[in-house]
């Protein structure tokens, strides 16, 4: 196996692999913690174990949601490999020579159970992501209602974030990865079952993380695979250097909107159950403060880089077009 470095979630430390880049530990701070509502307010990212957000799920497991969840259809992806690279179906016109790195099918959870044991033969792994819907079980719909809205509700009142959008349910097998990408919102992730290592970059690490275009249907992911990164292709991925941390059963992290994260379901730790609490952003302030914060500015070149691909109605031209915009001029 490559370099190994040990990480620990507060009670296990785990063996995980070692990438080119530094990281700094994301810190565990007590929900009654102030320091840990100012890196909320702050939009910093932090490990809550104690928030109990959903201990109503502390029973959760396979055998457990495979007899209460219900014979709903749940939305499977399949990979070949352990990564699981998100990748937006309508955008896929755009990119005429974009090959799916996955499939997806949806599933009842027999069939997914079924599945993950034939899967472990045929070298395929499963990733089961679907929004937690009415058509759950009762049992499960209780669980639902016992999470910790209190807390969270709480949170997002005083961070004055915008709507709760949607709650995932996601079971992955050992060893899956969601490869590095931001999302355009808050997230109050929490581990309900088993173990994942977050690797965590701020906004302002943009340069060094190289996202695909914003028409491309791997859109908000970035381009460098983090195992045999191209250091020619991408010479600033030497520069990166994020946070990390695992998260056990009972743990919470808050994902703070546009911050970059890989997420790893540990190898050989079983499989993960995670359900994540995503909120739209803060409004947007009526007066702009200077100077823009990072966030600001990712969010600013999203909309530059839609506004061309649009005006010149072909994201062929799009490349040729910024080149001759940049090159030798602000180079
Ligand atoms: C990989 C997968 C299943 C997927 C496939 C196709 C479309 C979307 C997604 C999607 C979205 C979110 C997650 C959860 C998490 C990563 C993790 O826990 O693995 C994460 O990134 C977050 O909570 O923000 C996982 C997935
Ligand atoms: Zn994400």
């Amino acid at each position: 196996m490559s370099q190994t470095t040990r990480l620990t979630d507060g009670r296990k430390s785990f063996e995980v692999k070692k990438y080119t880049f530094s990281t700094e530990v994301i810190p565990r701070l007590s929900c009654h913690d102030p320091e840990c509502e100012e890196r909320i307010e702050n939009g910093l990212p932090v490990v809550i174990p104690d928030a109990n957000l959903v201990a109503s799920a502390r029973h959760w497991n396979l055998d457990y949601l495979h007899d209460n969840i219900g014979d709903g259809k749940f939305m499977t992806y399949f990979s070949n490999s352990k990564k699981f690279k998100y990748y937006d179906d309508k955008k896929c016109p755009n990119i005429k020579s974009f090959k799916k790195p996955m499939e997806q099918e949806e599933l009842t959870f027999d069939e997914f159970v079924k599945k993950i044991n034939k899967g472990k033969s045929k070298g395929q792994r499963l990733y089961l992501q679907q929004t937690l819907n009415e058509t759950v079980g009762k049992n499960i719909v209780s669980d639902f209602l016992g999470f910790n809205w209190n807390w969270v509700t709480a949170q997002q009142k005083k961070n004055s974030f915008g709507p709760l959008t949607n709650n995932m349910l996601l079971i992955g097998q050992e060893g899956n990865i969601t490869p590095v990408h931001y999302d355009e919102q808050e997230n109050f992730f929490a581990q309900v079952y088993g173990y994942k290592r977050f690797i965590l970059f701020p906004p302002e690490e943009f340069p060094n993380l190289y996202p695909h275009p914003t028409y491309h249907p791997c859109d908000r992911q970035s381009q460098v695979d983090f195992d045999e990164p191209d250091f020619e292709k991408f010479p600033k991925f030497r520069n990166a250097s994020g946070f990390e941390t695992v998260v056990g059963p009972g743990d919470v992290l808050y994902i703070p909107i546009y911050w970059w994260h890989q997420v790893e379901s540990i190898p050989n730790e079983g499989h993960t159950i995670s359900v994540t609490f995503w909120y739209k952003g803060r409004p947007t302030p009526e007066k702009v403060t200077y100077p823009l914060n990072a966030h600001q500015k990712v969010a600013m070149m999203r909309n530059i880089e839609k506004m061309i691909a649009q005006a010149l109605n072909n994201p062929d031209e799009v490349p040729e077009f910024m080149q001759n915009m940049v090159l030798g001029r602000y180079t």
